[in-house]
């Protein structure tokens, strides 16, 4: 393990990736990639498709195992830490495509957020009755009081998510991965496919998320609008290395990062502005 040095700019790091480089057969999707989330952060990761973005999220969640670097959350190294340990250890995550239970209701898919820290799992909960009770109780209390009214989806607790819309569902995601209880929230496209009211409600929940839960919010997301609108830092990948970091107004006027854009239509339009077209 490669801890950090124990300084104040170390503790008020969340997550380091450190030299991480990863590739899928001959095509490398990640080369040498480093960057540090800071403590209390929104940041955000950035690039047109193929960038590696989605490929970062899956090294630091433990879906991919990077070639080579090192992914350090909390001052710990995560290598040879599965994803559910991960989660234990307070990384959650959503996904690109919502992955939710369809046909369970709003509730019931929040608790199973909450199962990653249960001391009994999903199958001794159905049998050793009197601890899963317990924690059962606890569990209602806290999702029921907190993130429910949170999230403002008192009145669809007991809707099959199947009935649901796009953005709604996206919200219950939201809410179950908060139900981890996490320490570093990671949010794959939040807003993807959402129209511009669900779009801002959804901005208002993470700034919220970050200042009222404290947790950190490290996001991959296409909406340039919204990024530059909520980030603390922006992270831009292109071809698979870091390209420009920085405050949001810092790498939108970054030329590297408008070269990038170039041809990649809305998007490119959005970073490059009509004055630079
Ligand atoms: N499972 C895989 N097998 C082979 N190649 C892959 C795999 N996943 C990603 N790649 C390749 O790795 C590179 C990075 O892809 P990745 O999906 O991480 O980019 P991205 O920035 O998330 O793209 P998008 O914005 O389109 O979601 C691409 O060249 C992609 O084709």
């Amino acid at each position: 393990m490669r801890g950090l040095p124990v300084t104040e700019a170390a503790r008020d790091v969340i997550l380091g990736v450190e030299g991480v480089s990863l590739a899928f057969g001959g095509v490398r999707a990640l080369t040498d990639v480093s960057f540090s989330v800071r403590r209390g952060s929104i940041t955000a990761v950035i690039g047109p498709n193929g960038a590696g973005k989605t490929s970062l999220f899956n090294a630091v969640s433990g879906f991919y195992r990077p070639c080579s670097g090192n992914i350090i959350f909390e001052g710990r190294s995560l290598a040879g830490t599965a994803p559910p340990e991960r989660a234990r250890l307070g990384l959650a995550r959503t996904f690109q495509n919502i992955a939710l239970f369809r046909g369970m209701t709003v509730l019931d898919n929040i608790k199973l957020g909450r199962h990653a820290h249960m001391r009994t799992g999903l199958l001794d909960a159905l049998v050793y009755r009197g601890r899963a009770r317990r924690e059962e109780l606890e569990l209602r209390a806290e999702i029921e009081e907190r993130i429910i009214d949170f999230l403002e989806i008192q009145h669809i607790r007991n809707a099959p998510v199947a009935t649901l819309p796009y953005g709604l569902r996206k919200r219950v995601e939201l809410a179950r991965a908060l139900a981890m209880r996490p320490r570093l929230l990671m949010l794959d496209e939040p807003v993807a496919g959402m129209n511009r009211e669900e779009t801002e409600d959804m901005a208002r929940f993470i700034l919220d998320v970050k200042e009222e839960w404290d947790v950190t919010i490290l996001m991959v997301e296409h909406d340039m609008g919204m990024v530059m609108d909520i980030s603390d830092h922006v992270v831009v990948l292109n071809f698979g290395q870091v390209i420009a970091e920085g405050g949001p107004a810092a790498v939108q006027a970054d030329p590297a990062v408008v070269a990038a854009y170039l041809g990649a239509g809305d998007l490119g339009r959005r970073l490059s502005g009509p004055e630079a077209a």
